[in-house]
């Protein structure tokens, strides 16, 4: 089965992949250019598969975050050009498809208050009241223990609060998560707790999860297929384990440099 199977690619339009899987996401033609009119993503064409983990890997500038951030609507997409459960995502509510549609970043900012209270934000606003149990059992899928509850964002090392920031984004039940470099400020265990978790959620959850990284050993580790981005085009579509056979001379040069 090569990689391209597990990925819908340019003019496939059913929401379903060779091997008869979902598609979460499909993405059709998504352009966009900056305000000085210089290309930043040049017609994207990926379909995202449900309950797998996409890695996205390529050059500084290549797009990458744009991307991702297209899928959430943090970037306001084009219409008609990213499609969640078969449906324009831009005809969806904002606040429910970032329920839905989960996304951690490199750093994590977590509000005022306990860990408790960060868990309970998301609920909260949808007029749901965690219990300590409900906030305790977050924690631990992100790989914490409920001595965590009460403490602060002050009193906690970066790898932690970054776990709590994946239990507040957990506790809005999310059916995908965008990780946008989610590890590149920690240290290798916190990093592996963090990955370990990723995996868990996809073999536990079914978790649908697009992750960019710069680290290649990361997505191979993690990712079931991987997308080599460059100059805002999906170059490759490959398994990760299948990287070094990649053809694009700007994806190899990538891959070589980076290894
Ligand atoms: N709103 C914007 N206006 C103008 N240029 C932008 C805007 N957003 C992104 N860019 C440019 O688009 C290109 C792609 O940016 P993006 O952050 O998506 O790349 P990336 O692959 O995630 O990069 P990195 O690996 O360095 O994080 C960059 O050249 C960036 O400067």
């Amino acid at each position: 089965m090569s990689a391209e199977h597990l990925l819908l690619t340019v003019d496939d339009v059913d929401d379903h992949n060779h091997d008869g899987g979902v598609m979460k996401f499909q993405i059709r033609d998504l352009r966009k250019v900056s305000d000085a009119g210089v290309p930043i993503l040049n017609g994207i064409n990926v379909g995202i598969p449900e309950g797998m983990i996409v890695g996205i890997i390529g050059p500084s500038g290549s797009g990458k975050s744009t991307l991702l951030r297209a899928l959430n609507r943090l970037w306001e997409p084009p219409s008609d050009t990213v499609f969640l459960d078969g449906r324009d995502i831009v005809d969806l509510d904002v606040l429910g498809l970032r329920r839905k549609v989960g996304m951690l970043f490199q750093l994590p900012v977590l509000f005022q208050g306990t860990v408790a209270d960060n868990i309970r934000y998301g609920p909260n606003l949808r007029g749901k009241k965690l219990t300590d149990v409900e906030v305790s059992k977050l924690l631990t899928l992100a790989d914490l223990d409920s001595s965590f509850l009460s403490k602060t964002g002050g009193e906690l090392s970066v790898g932690q609060a970054q776990r709590v920031a994946l239990a507040r984004t957990l506790a809005n039940e999310p059916e995908v998560l965008l990780l946008d470099e989610p590890t590149s400020a920690l240290d290798p265990i916190s990093t592996q707790n963090i990955e370990d978790v990723i995996v868990k959620l996809k073999k536990k959850r079914r978790m649908t999860v697009v992750m960019v990284s710069h680290s290649i050993k990361q997505i191979q580790r993690v990712a079931d297929v991987v997308c080599l981005l460059v100059n805002g085009e999906i170059v490759e579509i490959l398994k990760p384990n299948e990287l070094s056979e990649a053809k694009h001379p700007m994806a190899q040069r990538f891959l070589q440099l980076s290894s």
